[in-house]
């Protein structure tokens, strides 16, 4: 088992990384339950984990409900916000109920907002159940909900008590959502460890086939860029920014092709392909390196292109990134594998000759 420590100067708190830790749960997470809690999962984890939880849970003498809400990308919007409230007063939950997030990204995103305002912010303790949620989401306390015009729209930055990752839970995630999971793994590699990504390439087969050790290394690899990148800049006024490369084209796709059609993971490969194009507009990246990568997303099923959108579909989209400043879009680009920069220098000629294939 490995843990790490999250210190961002508005909070500290552990992340528990390890296979079969469910029966570590009471020990590792009792300095952060309290007297109720909520659990709130969807309709497809719940069935699978809701009640190893809930044993745990009577095990321990706490009390608790459940929140079980529709699955989907398509559900992070303000209806479905609404039921985690309505949940909540209904069962006179308190500023001190500690809520659970038991799930993906799209879980943890909403419970973590949900807690971030409910009664002006409540505990709360992330459980992700994918690889995408277990190596980027749950850890760095970016939580909120999607606005039809764009993604996250809607959020506060608000970290979690505890953050407890189960590799095992990975054994029920179809390879769809493992590989959307692995776009986030290999973007850490190639926006800040190139000793990483070359480990990546030589272990990719035993990382799909999830070999226990394997595994764990990524996993582990991830949450300690994570945790080092959120503790120096817990709200993205720097070097934060960097985890956004491959999103400002991603976020595009997946808000233009409706949330849920292109997984969040997809769409950020795609992403990070086009970024890797603009790098090289820039004369930063050499087009070899692009297709090193083309090869490794490839390896993991993941789309290294994006559909075709119209122009002012692309521009519309970017124009409402969170990067961007005093209207001014700014883009994280590749210096080379492995070290990632922001720039506001992208002219408009570099944006058309990066997307000029995938314009419809
Ligand atoms: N807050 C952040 O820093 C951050 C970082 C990256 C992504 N995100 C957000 O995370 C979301 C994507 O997260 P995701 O990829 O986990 O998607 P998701 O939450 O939609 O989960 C993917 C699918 O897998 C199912 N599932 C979850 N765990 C399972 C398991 N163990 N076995 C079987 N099925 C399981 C879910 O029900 C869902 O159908 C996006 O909304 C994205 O914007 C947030
Ligand atoms: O934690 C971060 O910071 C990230 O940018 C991680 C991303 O993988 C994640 O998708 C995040 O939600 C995107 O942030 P946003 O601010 O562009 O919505
Ligand atoms: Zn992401």
């Amino acid at each position: 088992m490995y843990t790490l420590n999250v210190a961002t100067t508005s909070h500290q708190y552990p992340i528990f990384i390890g296979s079969n830790l469910l029966e570590s749960a009471n020990h590792l997470l009792a300095p952060y339950f309290t007297n109720k809690i909520a659990l709130i999962s969807n309709e497809t984890v719940a069935p699978l984990y809701l009640q190893q939880w809930e044993k745990i849970l009577n095990h321990s003498g706490h009390e608790y409900f459940n929140i079980i809400l529709p699955d989907g990308e398509k559900y992070k919007n303000w209806q479905t916000l609404n039921l985690i409230y309505d949940g909540l007063m209904q069962n006179r939950a308190e500023r001190k109920t500690t809520i659970m997030a038991l799930g993906g990204g799209v879980i943890g995103d909403m419970a973590g907002f949900a807690a971030a305002t409910y009664q002006r912010g409540a505990p709360f303790i992330q459980i992700p159940t994918t690889l995408l949620s277990q190596v980027d989401s749950s850890v760095g306390g970016k939580t909120g909900i999607n606005h039809p015009m764009g993604k996250n729209m809607i959020g506060a930055f608000y970290q979690p008590q505890a953050v407890f990752i189960d590799l095992n839970s990975l054994h029920t995630l179809p390879p769809r959502e493992f590989s959307a999971g692995m776009a986030e793994v290999i973007k850490y590699a190639v926006l800040g460890d190139i000793e990483f990504l070359e480990w990546l390439e030589s272990n990719i087969e035993a990382l799909i086939n999830q070999e226990p050790d394997v595994l764990a290394h990524a996993v582990h690899r991830c949450c300690q860029m994570k945790a080092d990148i959120v503790a120096a800049d817990e709200k993205e006024s720097g070097v934060r920014a960097l985890l956004n490369l491959g999103h400002t084209f991603g976020h595009a796709i997946e808000a233009e092709m409706g949330y849920g059609n292109w997984l969040h993971g997809e769409a950020v490969a795609a992403g990070t392909i086009l970024a890797c194009r603009l790098s090289e507009q820039l004369g930063y990246l050499h087009q070899d390196d692009t297709q090193r990568l083309i090869r490794l997303l490839s390896q993991v099923n993941l789309p290294v292109t994006p559909p075709k959108m119209s122009l002012e579909a692309w521009l519309m989209h970017m124009s409402h990134d969170k990067k961007v400043m005093d209207g001014n879009m700014r883009f994280v680009v590749l210096k080379q594998l492995g070290e990632a920069t922001i720039t506001d220098k992208v002219t408009t000629q570099n944006l058309a000759a990066t997307l000029n294939q995938y314009i419809s």
